[in-house]
């Protein structure tokens, strides 16, 4: 081992001693160049480095290389025949401006390309449905009932609840008199009337009787007693036997 290192000291590499006793890590330096590989007449790895030319790619002497039997360097231009062929014509092609694709037969009825509006949308508009909402006077507005609602303004006509009688609601009918029943719950409706979305009109089909199912039936989800709890003028009450 003694005699290896040696000798491969002596033979051209030197050990810089530390300049100072601080500096524990020797330092090699070679003073002679490296023995130069076997020059077998191929660039040298420094030489390659030095140029701008790109390794070749694939390697030289690699085996796909070897398989390819034409140049990779020079592409291959097919010709129409060894294109593929195009894909067949869309339907939006194929189709006739103005006709629908269903006009030309049930099958293509439901055909993905076609630009033309679905057959139920050329359907003539249905009618508005009766008892739909109505145009409500200037300052009918829900936002202007609730106001009113809530004015202080007596909307009752009554000083006290009461307990009202089929009979007795009856007699609350007109057009500026009208009490109803909801719920078991008798309101004085007549303030509410031009407010209504639905039309006075509808709202007067109740005027005098219970009008529960009709509403339930028209629209549940109204919060009724919220909207007319300051109309409230008593309970319905079954008629007093004699
Ligand atoms: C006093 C009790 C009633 C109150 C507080 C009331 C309130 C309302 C409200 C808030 C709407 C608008 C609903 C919405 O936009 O979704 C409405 C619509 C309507 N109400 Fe009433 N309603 C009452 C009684 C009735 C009754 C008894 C009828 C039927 C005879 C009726 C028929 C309608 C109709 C037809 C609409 C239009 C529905 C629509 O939007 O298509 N309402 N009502």
């Amino acid at each position: 081992m003694t005699s290896y290192l040696r000798s491969w000291l002596s033979s051209g590499t030197s050990l810089v001693q530390p300049a100072s006793p601080s500096d524990s890590v020797p330092t090699f330096t070679r003073a002679s160049p490296p023995p130069d590989d076997a020059d077998d007449g191929e660039d040298t790895e420094t030489e390659r480095e030095d140029s701008d030319i790109a390794p070749a790619f694939p390697s030289l002497n690699s085996a796909q290389r070897a398989s390819s039997s034409r140049s990779p360097s020079i592409p291959t231009i097919l010709t129409d025949a060894q294109l593929m062929p195009p894909p067949p014509l869309p339907g939006l092609a194929a189709r006739q401006p103005g006709v629908a694709r269903g006009a030309r037969g049930s099958s293509s009825l439901s055909a993905p390309n076609s630009l033309m509006p679905p057959p139920t949308t050329t359907a003539i508009p249905a009618k508005p449905k009766k008892g739909a909402k109505v145009a409500l006077a200037p300052g009918h507005s829900p936002l202007d009932w609730a106001a009113l609602k809530s004015s202080g303004e007596d909307l009752r006509g009554v000083d006290t609840l009461m307990r009202i009688p089929p009979s007795e609601l009856k007699l609350h009918r007109r057009r500026d008199d009208a009490w109803s029943a909801f719920n078991g719950k008798v309101y004085n409706i007549t303030a509410y009337l031009p407010f209504h979305p639905g039309g006075e009109k509808e709202l007067m089909r109740v005027a005098g009787r219970d009008g529960t199912k009709l509403f339930a039936e028209t629209h549940a989800w109204v919060n009724l007693d919220f909207m007319l709890d300051s109309c409230l003028v008593g309970f319905l009450v079954s008629e007093p036997s004699d």
